[in-house]
């Protein structure tokens, strides 16, 4: 494969990526049945430091037990073992995905015959998930026609493999059309989240966040939330509708690959005066100060790998 992943800890054990391998009878191949995290790694003058890990390995478990995987892992152990994936491949800042899915026991479309889960967690040198260009002039998004599965339909507060399907429709769609990303609505139209980040604006000097909803629980959202009123901002969390992000001044995504990206085109109407917006530089800037450990105040957040 293309990718660059070096190390990976597998089953408990550190292995190379291409002995990390699994059986073409693996259930969550076939059926979607694997839960993930996202969290990232990043340089700082005491070394690489991971973004409130405590907080993605606590997802990572909640995801598992919503899809009642049985992980043969402590959280503490995973926890360390994100550390040690990190420290063995000698990044100085990366990506870092866990998986645990349905291995190969059986192929009925009841996966828990596969427990207990099997576990593998890579890391990769990962750069700005919408590209410089995105965050420098603002991403162009479209509304999909894919829209987020209701709460009734698909788990949305887990991060479960299945659930990407979505995405990827929507990601394809708006890539297709010549947009960076796909905005998705619920089924009632409101506004949901991105393909793979979570929505903010502002209106009148006041930043919305949009309110959980069917959406991922993203921990940048909850991040980006407190950083935003240490800044002195107001933030209200709210359902929004597409036409208002038309009329908002400025719109803004977050999420541990997309990190906080400005929206300058939605639908192919300017957001504000069609560039970056000034308050979402200003949080990104502040965003990227706290995960590069430079804003004392935020040091809880984050776990050195020595
Ligand atoms: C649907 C969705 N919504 C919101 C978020 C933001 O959540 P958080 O990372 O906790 O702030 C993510 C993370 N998307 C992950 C996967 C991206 C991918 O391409 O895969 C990520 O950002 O790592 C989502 O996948």
């Amino acid at each position: 494969s293309k990718m660059k992943a070096g190390l990976i800890w597998f089953n408990g054990q550190m292995v190379p990526q291409e002995e990390a391998k699994v059986s073409v009878l693996t259930h969550a191949l076939h059926y979607g049945t694997s839960v993930f995290e996202g969290i990232r790694a990043y340089e700082t003058s005491r070394g690489p430091a991971i973004f409130r890990l405590q907080e993605h390995t606590e997802r990572f478990f909640h995801s598992a037990k919503v899809m009642m995987f049985e992980l043969p892992f402590s959280p503490e152990q995973i926890n360390q073992a994100i550390q040690e994936v990190v420290r063995a491949n000698g990044y100085k800042s990366c990506y870092i995905r866990p998986l645990a899915w349905m291995g190969a026991h059986t192929l009925g479309v009841n996966p828990l015959p596969n427990n207990p889960a099997e576990v593998m967690i890579a890391a990769w040198e990962w750069g700005t998930y919408l590209g410089e260009e995105a965050v420098r002039k603002g991403a162009r998004l479209i509304t999909s026609s894919w829209a987020r599965f209701p709460a009734n339909v698909m788990p949305g507060k887990a991060k479960v493999g299945g659930n990407y399907v979505n995405s990827a429709l929507a990601r394809v769609e708006a890539q297709q059309a010549g947009a960076d990303e796909a905005l998705l609505l619920d089924k009632e139209g409101f506004v949901a989240e991105g393909s793979g980040e979570n929505i903010f604006f502002f209106r009148n000097g006041v930043l919305y966040a949009v309110e959980h909803s069917v959406n991922l629980m993203g921990i940048t959202r909850d991040s980006i939330i407190t950083i935003a009123r240490d800044l002195g901002y107001e933030v209200r969390e709210v359902r929004a509708t597409r036409d208002q992000l038309y009329m908002a001044d400025e719109v803004f995504m977050v999420g541990t690959a997309a990190e906080v990206t400005p929206v300058s085109y939605l639908d192919h109407r300017a957001i504000g005066t069609g560039r970056a917006g000034e308050h979402t530089m200003k949080i990104r800037a502040a965003y990227m100060d706290v995960v590069h450990g430079k804003n004392p105040k935020y040091q809880a957040w984050l776990t050195y790998v020595q």
